[in-house]
């Protein structure tokens, strides 16, 4: 008897054919209120689960107890409760590295945006408010040759800090759980503590994983250390920051402006004072949504299911260190 799967995102008819030729799928897009109820049913007998966007709560996962697999479409792992996946001793998969350059290339566009105010006077051109040469008090601020300072140099922080140090030739520093060698070869990063970080940084880029320990990282007191100049960029997760105090930051003119793909409760609602400020660049959570790599992360996460049921989960196990105690 084939294995049951529970795919719970729309991936490419390919893709899902690669699945259906070796197991039992049964297919939801997204899980909603309306769907819950079938999605509960399904996990009685799933021995695999893939999918993103949805949160995998230890209740949730209890309700499947023949689960043997578990692969997220993105690589980030915080949807899921891995603590509890890892005392079953189920392998969490997901898609490291196929995103980073797709991923940096967003963060980078938000950190130009930002220091050009490219939203705010794209969106002065279109509703008809260009009526002459624009004077200082519209100006953007430089990105060349500044400082970069990257909290959290990981894959993506490193994409990040390349396209800084070759493209446009800023000084890079980070902060990170360990020293980063490559980096400091590389792109001649240098490695501080985060307080000299946020003091010292003209543009500061957060892109550590959501966990116990990065939660709010970033509240009232980190942004009070900033440059009154600084702009703060965020690729990493929402709850990694204090969202009410970068909003009192960025009207209280304790920093200049922000950049944010990702935030505490998405989608953000147009209600959101995030919404009513123009030194903020906002983004749906389209780091990684490129046609090529979303595929790439599709086609990763498909390989990784396949992998793991089959009991190799050598490549892109995010508990497998746990896993092997
Ligand atoms: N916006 C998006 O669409 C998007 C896309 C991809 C990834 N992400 C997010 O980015 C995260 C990072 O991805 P990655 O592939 O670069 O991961 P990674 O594991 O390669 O890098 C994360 C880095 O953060 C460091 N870190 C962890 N805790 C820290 C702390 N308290 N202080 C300083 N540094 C700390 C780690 O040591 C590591 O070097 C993902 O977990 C995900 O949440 C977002
Ligand atoms: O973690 C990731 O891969 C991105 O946030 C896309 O979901």
């Amino acid at each position: 008897m084939k294995k049951k799967v529970i795919l719970y995102r729309d991936i490419p008819a390919e893709e899902r054919q690669r699945l259906e030729a070796q197991y039992d799928v049964t297919f939801f897009n997204n899980i909603n209120e309306d769907n819950k109820g079938a999605f509960i049913a399904a996990l009685a007998d799933a021995e695999g689960l893939i999918g993103t966007s949805t949160k995998m709560s230890s209740e949730l996962l209890s309700l499947a107890p023949k689960l043997k697999a578990a692969s997220t479409i993105s690589v980030g792992t915080d949807l899921y409760d891995l603590n509890y996946l890892t005392e079953r001793g189920i392998p969490l998969m997901h898609t490291p590295g196929v995103l980073n350059e797709t991923t940096a290339d967003t963060l980078f566009t938000l950190i130009m945006c930002a220091a050009r105010r490219a939203v705010e006077l794209s969106n002065m051109v279109r509703e008809g408010r260009w009526t002459s040469n624009i004077g200082e008090a519209l100006y953007g601020t430089d990105v060349h040759g500044k400082t970069l300072g990257i909290i959290g140099m990981g894959r993506i922080g490193y994409a990040i800090a390349k396209r800084g140090h070759f493209g446009f030739d800023m000084k890079i520093q980070y902060s990170n759980r360990n020293r980063k060698p490559d980096a400091e070869q590389d792109l001649n990063a240098t490695y501080m503590e985060m307080e000299e970080l946020l003091q010292t940084s003209d543009f500061v880029c957060v892109m550590t994983p959501l966990t116990p320990e990065t939660e709010r990282l970033i509240g009232a007191k980190e942004f009070a250390m900033m440059k009154k100049s600084a702009i703060f960029i965020n690729g990493s997760r929402g709850k990694v920051i204090d969202e009410a105090a970068l909003v009192d930051a960025l009207s209280n003119g304790t920093i200049r402006a922000a950049g944010l793909d990702v935030f505490e409760v998405e989608p953000l609602s147009g209600d959101s004072p995030l919404c009513k400020l123009d030194n903020a660049v906002l983004f749906p959570h389209i780091g990684s949504a490129t046609a090529e790599t979303r595929l790439a992360m599709i086609t990763c996460a498909v390989d990784n299911l396949i992998n793991a049921l089959n009991g190799d989960i050598s490549q892109n196990c995010a508990n497998q260190h746990l896993l092997d105690r």
